[in-house]
Parts: C-alpha cells; sequence; structure tokens
C-alpha cells in the first residue's frame, strides 16, 4: 500500500503558505441545516456541502468534516460524505475526517484500511484518533498512514473543558497522561527509516489554559489541531498564547463560526476570511 504521493506534511506546508493554515470544519446538524433552510435529509445534506464548497474555493488547506453528521442520516449521509471530500479534493484541499477512532490495534488496523486504504471509501488526507486504549494501540495505523502518506491526529488535551481531569491526571513516573502522549507521538515521528517523516500530530485545544505549554513543548515537530476558536470561546489571540514559536506547526480549526455565517455565499467567504486571514498571519510569525 506504499504511496509515491508527497507525505500529508509537505503537501499542508505547500498549501499554508499559498493558502492559509486554516482547516475548515464541517458538521451540518439538524440546526444548521434548517437555519440556512435546507430540509434536514441527504438532499439538504448535499445542498449545504456543496453551497459550503462554492464558498471556499481554493481558499482553504484543509477541510474537517465531521463524520457524526454525514452518519446520523444513513447510508445516503455516508454518500454526500464521500461526495463532500472529493469536492474538497478536486478544489485542491486537503481531507481531515475527525472520526475519532480507538480501539484495540486489531480493530484499528481495520479502521485504518478503512480510513487510508485502497479500497477505502474516503481516502482521507487525515483523521483523527482517540488514544485511550493506549497510544500502542495506534501504532499500526500510524505505519499504514505513513504508508499511504497520511496523517493522524490523535487527541491529546480537547477542547471540551470535560476533558480536562482525565487528559491531566498524573501517571506513576508524573507525567500527566497529555504528557506521556506527547511524550509518545514525538517518539513515533522521530523514528528512523526511509519514510522518517513526522505523520503524527496533536488536537491541542485553543480554549487550554497556559499551563499546557509544557505539553506543546514535549510534541517535537508534530502538527498541532486547535479546536475552539469561534462557537467555544477561544480565539486567534489564544493561539499565541499557546503555541508562540511553534506556529509554523499549528493547524487552527473552526466549524460553528464559519457556518452559521451562511446559507449566503457573500457572507459565508466574509466569515471565511475572518478565519483564514488571522490563520495565515499567525504562521507568518513563523518567519519573522
Ligand atoms: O477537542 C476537540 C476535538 C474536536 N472538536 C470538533 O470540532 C468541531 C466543533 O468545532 P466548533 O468550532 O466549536 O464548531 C466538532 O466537530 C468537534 O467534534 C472539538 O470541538 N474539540
Amino acid at each position: 500500500m506504499t504511496s509515491l504521493a508527497p507525505p500529508f506534511i509537505h503537501n499542508f506546508n505547500a498549501l499554508a503558505d499559498a493558502r492559509s493554515p486554516f482547516c475548515l470544519g464541517i458538521d451540518p446538524s439538524k440546526e444548521l441545516l434548517i437555519r440556512w433552510g435546507l430540509e434536514d435529509t441527504p438532499k439538504g445534506l448535499r445542498e449545504f456541502c456543496d453551497r459550503l464548497a462554492d464558498a471556499a474555493g481554493d481558499r482553504v488547506a484543509l477541510v474537517k468534516p465531521q463524520s457524526a453528521f454525514f452518519e446520523r442520516h444513513g447510508p445516503d449521509g455516508l454518500k454526500v460524505l464521500q461526495h463532500v471530500m472529493k469536492r474538497f479534493k478536486d478544489q485542491g484541499s486537503l481531507t481531515l475526517l475527525d472520526v475519532k477512532r480507538g480501539d484495540i490495534g486489531s480493530t484499528m488496523d481495520a479502521y485504518a484500511q478503512s480510513l487510508f486504504g485502497p479500497n477505502s471509501a474516503y481516502k482521507a488526507d487525515a483523521a483523527t484518533f482517540t488514544p485511550y486504549l493506549g497510544l500502542g494501540a495506534l501504532v499500526k495505523t500510524i505505519e499504514l498512514a505513513r504508508a499511504a502518506n497520511a496523517y493522524a491526529f490523535v487527541v491529546v488535551r480537547s477542547s471540551n473543558p470535560e476533558g480536562t481531569s482525565l487528559q491531566t491526571a498524573k501517571g506513576a513516573d508524573g507525567r500527566t497522561v497529555a504528557e506521556a502522549l506527547a511524550d509518545g507521538i514525538r517518539e513515533l515521528n522521530e523514528q528512523p527509516g526511509p519514510k522518517a517523516f513526522p505523520v503524527v500530530g496533536a488536537v491541542m485545544g485553543a480554549t487550554l489554559p497556559d499551563s499546557d505549554r509544557g505539553v506543546v513543548e514535549r510534541l517535537g515537530g508534530a502538527l498541532m489541531l486547535t479546536p475552539g476558536i469561534g462557537a467555544q470561546g477561544a480565539g486567534f489571540d489564544d493561539l499565541k498564547r499557546l503555541f508562540s514559536g511553534r506556529e509554523a506547526q499549528v493547524v487552527p480549526t473552526a466549524t460553528r463560526s464559519v457556518l452559521e455565517a451562511g446559507p449566503d455565499l457573500a457572507s459565508l467567504r466574509a466569515a471565511l476570511e475572518r478565519h483564514t486571514e488571522p490563520a495565515r498571519r499567525f504562521r507568518e510569525d513563523a518567519k519573522r
């Protein structure tokens, strides 16, 4: 299954420089479909996605459809998910499927094939994973991602307040769960070999307190996907607070704060620009 295409990290960096590092989340909830004057059906879902793709054009490096909002419409919803991923790929964006898979190793192999393998319905460029059955259970997934030149974002510190007590609990060696995960991700990315490029990133909420700077430092060269901007209360200033010095590794993402501007195309484009521009300026800071 080894792919000859350039690795995700290479493609992302090129697009982030040419467009913006901003990752557009796609969560077509019932509320949003109704707000856009659409039916809460696969037909409405497809119209929503097509309109969003029209608005986005070639403005974003990466899109992040949340699988749950497509799965809830059954098999026809999954066809729309396939369709929207292809549409954005055709517009030159990379696709990150937000599915947060996490299971024992043997099941993870099957999930990895379903996301990145030759028979995958989605052929995602990247996907999200949860590590609570152990980072070790994701190792084969990461090998498959590496072979396919894809990328795995592992949840380390989520944007929601409910995650904190679990993610900051300390193990016997004194490290928090998040610190131990960050060390494990750095080690996975530093493994030598013919395809020795970073293939594992971290989900690190933009809502996190300053005390999480230490986790950021442990991550080495991993990309950091930073949900929490907009609807969850964080802003682009929080990126400076948490990730300064690591600007080139940050993938700012937001969903509702863009989608709520629809269905009008001009309003959607303006909302998108309110996210792509500060994300681009933040990345530029790394070059100063
Ligand atoms: O820690 C995390 C990881 C993923 N998400 C996802 O982001 C969107 C919500 O984004 P908004 O910008 O708040 O609308 C949704 O798909 C979540 O599953 C997250 O919020 N936090």
